[in-house]
């Protein structure tokens, strides 16, 4: 399976962002997109994760097959916004989100690999920044998608955390799985390769 992206533009109000990004991603593969602020990274992701139209060019899956047709379909966006509801506990929020993919992964093992054993029954609201964070990466593990679309995913975490997440991106990587990461800190993303988006003129 691979991630193609070919003479990509991006617009926000109406502005180009970013113009003419194009790569292709293998299973295995990392992407790590970096740029100032305002460059275009998260308009990027979020263009990649079908939630918001291109402005011109394209973004495809090769060899998805039925389950995996689309960039959309393939992929699993984590953005600067956790998308959990602080009233559900964390197992519920969690249930949604295996269920949305269509998975049936264990969300206590989920929880186990971002450290948050214990702590499956509160409301996602009373939890710590960092915990909140922790717990939208177990998103990513509940969930059967292939190409991991991530921005900034370490705002929040501490040093511990940021190892763990690591992990999981190599693991994640070994198991054939793409991630594609927006940010401005080292991630440990081994062989990543590399896009720097550079901004387009006002
Ligand atoms: N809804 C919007 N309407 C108009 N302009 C927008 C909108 N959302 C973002 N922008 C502008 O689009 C540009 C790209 O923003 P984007 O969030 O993609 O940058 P970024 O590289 O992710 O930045 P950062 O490193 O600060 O997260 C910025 O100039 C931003 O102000």
């Amino acid at each position: 399976m691979r991630l193609i992206a070919e003479n990509l533009c991006g617009e926000r109000g109406g502005r180009r962002v970013f113009s003419d990004i194009g790569f292709s991603l293998g299973a295995g593969e990392a992407l790590v997109v970096t740029g100032a602020n305002g460059a275009g990274k998260s308009t990027l992701l979020r263009v990649l994760a079908g939630l918001l139209p291109a402005a011109s060019g394209r973004a495809i899956v090769e060899g998805g097959g039925e389950d995996f047709p689309t960039v959309a379909s393939a992929a699993h966006y984590l953005g600067h916004l956790n998308a959990m509801k602080p009233v559900l506990s964390v197992a519920e929020n969690l249930a949604f989100w295996r269920s949305f993919s269509g998975a049936d992964a264990p969300i206590e093992t989920a929880l186990e690999a971002v450290g948050l054993c214990g702590i499956a029954h509160l409301p996602y609201g009373y939890l710590s920044t960092g915990q909140k964070r922790r717990a939208a990466i177990a998103r990513l593990l509940v969930s059967r998608r292939p190409a991991w679309l991530l921005d900034e995913p370490t705002a929040g975490l501490d040093a511990e955390s940021a190892r763990q997440l690591s992990s999981l991106m190599v693991r994640h990587r070994e198991e054939g799985g793409m991630i594609i990461a927006a940010t401005h800190l080292p991630l440990g993303l081994e062989r990543a390769l590399e896009l720097t988006m550079g901004g387009e003129d006002a």
